[in-house]
């Protein structure tokens, strides 16, 4: 690496998209902590016949260009990104390239924190295939074909349960047998960890105190959904568990059901475990209850007075109001809710309701500041309310690539 590689490449591959930015850790980003964008992007719908890619060369000229067709896989989406970056001069062959980031979302007991990538990682990171299997398999095939573009590079792995790890026994466990659980690993490592991380940290700092001194709630609402605890600074229960299929109402993921709900559709609807696994992980949630899996078609529903799409926005609401109360008696004492990602982000009358009837938890919501659009973090809650309610937008890529220059440069 030369002295003047600043730049990071942030690869955030999902089942079938990946996002990315590449960013320069020399320069400011807004306000006054490293990571100016040079270009951020998305490829979506991978592998169908009406793919997208939409890169945006923020450092030249910043003009969106928009490429649709058929990407046939990860490794086609990647180099497309890669030919995109090229056009403008930011190219993966670049010298200030640093090093290339990958978001991890399943990194087990043994990742604790952001990793250089060798064989024996990769291994372990597929060995965790079964347990993150929408997942990983993504971010594998992210990291080979970044290692193949540029293999002289650092490449750096950001595990989402990273985070999580703080939990104490009594939060991570499941009252399972002691011995099939260690056997199999099984406990709970929660996802969306740099999400949590990053929010929870950006809500102190909205408040005014350094992390060590709040509690939060964060509410990730996006297609995956997770809500965390997070006491000082450190995780200390989170809604996600050995998968990222517990906890909230997600776009196509049931959340939290009976597990003896399993074995009945096996022993009684005769499906067979991968076909409970597809149900629950893709035909359930929102899309189950109702046909529609995004927030912005299932409020235009209800607004024409459709009663399944109210009711799997009940079910999504009610979800969230257990978690608040639930994690309000973990934490004792809470600062603040901070709701983030596409869903918390945007949907105004999901916050609203979340909240409705919380007063005696000391939590409010202010209609005009909940109607508020903006990419800042704000806050929502009236002056009264003991608790802030806020909306902070959550950065991923750039947490991605704070820790990922920060462990390159350390050495
Ligand atoms: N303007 C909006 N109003 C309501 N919901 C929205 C809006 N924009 C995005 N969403 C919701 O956010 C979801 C995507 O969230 P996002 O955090 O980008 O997900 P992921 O990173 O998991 O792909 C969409 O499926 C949709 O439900
Ligand atoms: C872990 C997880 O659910 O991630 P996503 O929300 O990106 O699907
Ligand atoms: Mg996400």
């Amino acid at each position: 690496m030369t002295a003047n590689a600043t730049r990071i490449l942030v690869l955030n591959s999902g089942s079938s998209s990946v996002k990315y930015q590449l960013l320069d850790m020399g320069k400011a980003a807004d306000g006054d902590s490293a990571g100016a964008r040079l270009a951020v992007g998305l490829v979506e719908r991978i592998g169908e016949a009406t793919s997208r890619l939409a890169h945006t060369p923020l450092a030249a000229g910043g003009q969106t260009r928009e490429t649709t067709g058929p990407i046939a896989d990860h490794q086609a989406a990647l180099k497309a990104v890669a030919e995109e970056l090229a056009a403008d001069g930011l190219g993966l062959d670049s010298p200030e390239l640093a090093a290339i980031g990958h978001r991890v979302v399943h990194g087990g007991l043994k990742f604790t924190a952001p990793t250089v990538i060798d064989e024996a990682v990769l291994k372990e990171i597929e060995r965790l295939v079964p347990v993150a299997p929408l997942h990983n398999p993504a971010n594998i095939v992210g990291i080979r074909t970044a290692q193949a573009l540029r293999p002289d590079l650092p490449q750096v792995a950001v595990f989402d349960t990273a985070f999580h790890t703080t939990m104490p026994e009594s939060a991570a466990r499941y009252a399972i047998d002691v011995e099939t659980a260690d056997a199999h690993r099984i406990r709970r490592y929660g996802f969306h960890g740099t999400s949590h991380a990053y929010v929870s940290r950006r809500t102190a700092e909205l408040l005014g105190k350094a992390p060590e001194e709040v509690n939060v709630i964060v509410l990730h609402l996006g297609n995956g959904a997770s809500a965390s605890a997070v006491r000082g600074g450190r995780c200390v229960d989170t809604s996600m568990g050995l998968t990222p299929l517990e906890g909230l109402v997600m776009g196509t993921r049931s959340g939290d059901i009976d597990p003896a709900v399993t074995f009945h559709l096996k022993r009684v609807a005769g499906m067979s475990a991968d076909e409970i696994d597809e149900l629950l992980n893709k035909k359930s949630g929102l899309l189950g209850l109702c046909g529609d899996n995004d927030m912005r078609e299932i409020r235009r529903r209800i607004d024409e007075g459709d009663e399944r799409a109210a009711l799997a926005f009940d079910i999504y609401v009610h979800r969230l109001k257990k978690y608040l109360g639930a994690y309000t008696a973990v934490l004792g004492k809470v600062d603040a809710v901070a709701f983030t990602a596409g869903v918390g982000e945007n949907a105004a009358p999901v916050r609203a309701a979340a909240i409705a009837g919380l007063e005696e938890l000391g939590m409010a919501v202010d209609a005009s500041l909940n109607a508020v659009r903006s990419d800042e973090p704000r806050l929502i809650s009236p002056d009264y309310a003991r608790v802030a309610v806020a909306v902070v937008p959550t950065d991923e890529e750039l947490e991605i690539a704070r820790q990922t220059y920060a462990l390159v440069t350390a050495s």
